[in-house]
């Protein structure tokens, strides 16, 4: 897999959850996330949760959960950038910035 195909990936996945927020289907846990009584605390806390997973997948040396927790935290992180109405664009933008 190349960068382009790493980058289609990551956009498709922003693609669908912009339309879960825009549409709110009720099947959908993206959209529950939008909807949620805790407001944006419900995605915030599925973050913090998924990074303690990922830190004792880690410790464990887990490699199969790594990738599992790694996945986690990047659609939650994608569904925390549409919620405050930014875009996978800026993530790129600021990691471009650093090379
Ligand atoms: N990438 C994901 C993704 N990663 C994680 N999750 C969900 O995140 C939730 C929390 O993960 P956990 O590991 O905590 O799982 P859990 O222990 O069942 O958690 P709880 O729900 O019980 O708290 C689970 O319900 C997972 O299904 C995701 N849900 C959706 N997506 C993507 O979003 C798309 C749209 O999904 P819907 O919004 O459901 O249509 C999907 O096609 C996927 O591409």
């Amino acid at each position: 897999m190349d960068d382009t195909d790493t980058d289609a990936v990551l956009d498709e996945l922003f693609a669908v959850i912009e339309d879960r927020k825009e549409r709110l289907p009720e099947d959908s846990y993206t959209a529950s996330l939008f909807t949620h009584e805790k407001g944006e605390n419900a995605v915030l806390e599925k973050l913090g949760e998924e990074t303690t997973e990922l830190v004792l997948a880690a410790k464990d040396d887990d490699h199969e959960e790594i990738g599992h927790e790694a996945a986690d935290i990047v659609y939650h992180l994608l569904v925390l950038l549409a919620m405050k109405d930014m875009d996978v664009a800026d993530l790129r933008s600021e990691l471009r910035e650093r090379r």
